[in-house]
């Protein structure tokens, strides 16, 4: 799915009405997506407090009240009563609630404290319109909002959010426990310091022009259930394991044996034909007995200390590596010899750091950098918005992949496309999580993925069993090694 500007979102909002549909027409069928949402999730004994601006996004709050209202649900109008310099389909809607005359209207300023248990705040102050940040009497309602606990549901953007960038330093925000927004996500819900506002999701389709979307330019995607089923190969019944590629997974060291053993059983059970770990001996019996289907190659004591390479192989390289001078040397030994793409993670991606080794990562390889590790490699960002930017340039310098790990992992491709994850959890976030991430990605990219569709479903696949495991054992109890076991089933949740 993709990911546009506001303007672009404006122009598509004009050509979908030059196609025929008139804008009050286009604002009712948006409101009347929110109206039905709104009465399949709460009941109709809930008091609805609708906040409405003076722009589009204002009348789709009105249009909603009335729908509601209509109903039979008990609803109430805020706006700020000292400025009705309304949009043209905000004025036409406001208009046919004053008609009704059931639907109390009031100044944001008479809004006082309530009965929290049975209301539900709508907010309708701002969308895709914002253009600086809220002040005066709309910063003061929406400090008032987020300092009441009531459920709160956003039209289109939580108000005070810009749908493209960072709010200004001192914003305000409404933190919304549920966004409703219109036809496509908008980037800002996918960035840690933004997308915190937007509460649970949910994207309605307003049948904008679907010509105009197609033909949009976009560096930015999302990672839908609709790229990941184009994208997904079931398996062929006549095959053999070594249809099935060979991963190599390197790492573990003494004490953090475990990351190697997660990440050869994470590759396992993607489907990787043929698996090995290359760990050291001090792991041999830990992992054979763990994993027997994975064959083990024995590469230092304690430590990895040599790589060797083989052919017609896919190599994941870093979990629980240790950065030991000798495991540093043998990381260069086998890079400056191997040109074909790697998965590098962790302490590889720390080693190169710290040896500013960069030039000897293959190409087309992919590296999985959390925040943490991003910066030890290209320096530091003063947010993550500059942090796409930043990891844009230097997967295109580097002709390389990032999957930059994150609440909302992102996957940048040497050509600068960022696709954003919406699978998974805060439970992932566990010592492991990332070693089971490491050997999908090599299992997929040995199953001859090619690179840019194994990221974006690696990336997705773990955050889904991440999501099963959750359900399972909650966020808290959920184990790194639950979500690999959970890999099976989202398997068999792609074919259903
Ligand atoms: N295709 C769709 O997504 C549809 C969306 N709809 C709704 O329309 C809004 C966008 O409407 P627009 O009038 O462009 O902007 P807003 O309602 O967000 O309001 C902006 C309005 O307010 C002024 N303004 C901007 N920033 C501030 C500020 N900080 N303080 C005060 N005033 C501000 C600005 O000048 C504008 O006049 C979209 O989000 C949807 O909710 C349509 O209903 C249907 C199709
Ligand atoms: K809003």
């Amino acid at each position: 799915m993709k990911i546009l500007t506001a303007s672009q979102i404006k122009s598509c909002d004009i050509t979908t009405i030059e196609q025929g549909i008139s804008s009050i027409n286009l604002m009712e069928k948006a409101s009347g997506c929110c109206g039905r949402w709104i009465e399949e999730h709460f009941n109709v004994t809930d008091k609805f407090l609708i906040f409405c601006g003076t722009g589009n996004n204002g009348g789709d709050g009105f249009a909603i009240a009335r729908m509601l209202y209509e109903k039979g649900f008990d609803v109430e109008v805020y706006i700020d009563q000292e400025n009705l310099n309304f949009s043209n389909d905000a004025e036409i809607n406001f208009r046919k609630i004053k008609q009704i005359g059931g639907i109390g209207i009031h100044d944001f300023n008479d809004f006082l404290n309530i009965n929290r248990e049975k209301t539900v705040i709508i907010d309708a102050l701002f969308g895709y319109g914002l253009n600086r940040k809220l002040s005066g009497k709309n910063k003061t309602v929406v400090e008032k909002l987020n300092s009441i606990k009531v459920v709160k549901v956003s039209v289109d953007i939580p108000s005070g959010l810009y749908a493209d960038k960072l709010p200004d330093g001192d914003s305000v925000v409404i933190k919304a426990d549920f966004t409703l927004t219109f036809q496509l996500y908008k980037r800002s819900f996918f960035h840690p310091e933004t997308g915190k506002f937007c509460g649970k999701i949910t994207v309605l389709d307003i049948d904008l022009d679907k010509e105009f979307i197609e033909n949009a330019e976009t560096d930015y995607f999302v990672i839908d259930e609709d790229l990941i089923k184009n994208n997904y190969r079931p398996r062929e019944d006549f095959s053999h394991k070594g249809t099935f590629g060979k991963s190599i997974l390197v790492g573990g060291s003494y004490g953090k044996i475990g990351a190697v053993l997660m990440t050869a059983l994470s590759a396992l059970r993607t489907g990787s034909g043929l698996t090995f770990t290359m760990a050291p001996d001090c792991g041999c019996q830990i992992i054979q007995s763990q994993i027997p289907e994975a064959m083990f190659i024995g590469c230092g004591d304690k430590y990895v200390e040599r790589i060797e390479i083989q052919e017609k192989a896919v190599y994941g390289i870093g979990p629980g590596l240790g950065k030991d001078k000798k495991t540093q040397n043998a990381l260069f030994g086998f890079l400056k010899y191997y040109d074909e793409p790697v998965v590098l993670d962790a302490d590889a991606l720390n080693i190169l750091a710290q040896k500013n080794w960069l030039d000897l990562i293959p190409k087309n390889s992919v590296i999985t950098p959390h925040p943490l590790e991003f910066e030890r490699l290209f320096g530091k960002t003063n947010d993550s918005f500059e942090r796409i930017e930043l990891a844009k340039t230097k997967a295109r310098e580097l002709d390389i992949f990032i999957v930059l790990k994150d609440h909302h992992t992102a996957v940048i491709t040497p050509d600068q496309k960022v696709f954003y994850n919406i699978t998974g959890n805060s439970g992932m976030a566990k010592g492991g999580s990332g070693d089971a991430l490491t050997g999908i990605l090599t299992s997929l990219i040995s199953q001859k993925y090619d690179i840019e569709n194994a990221c974006i479903f690696a990336v997705w696949l773990h955050g889904k069993a991440g999501d099963f495991a959750a359900e399972k054992f909650s966020k808290e109890a959920m184990l790194p090694t639950d979500l690999i076991h959970e890999i099976g089933e989202v398997f068999k949740y792609l074919v259903s």
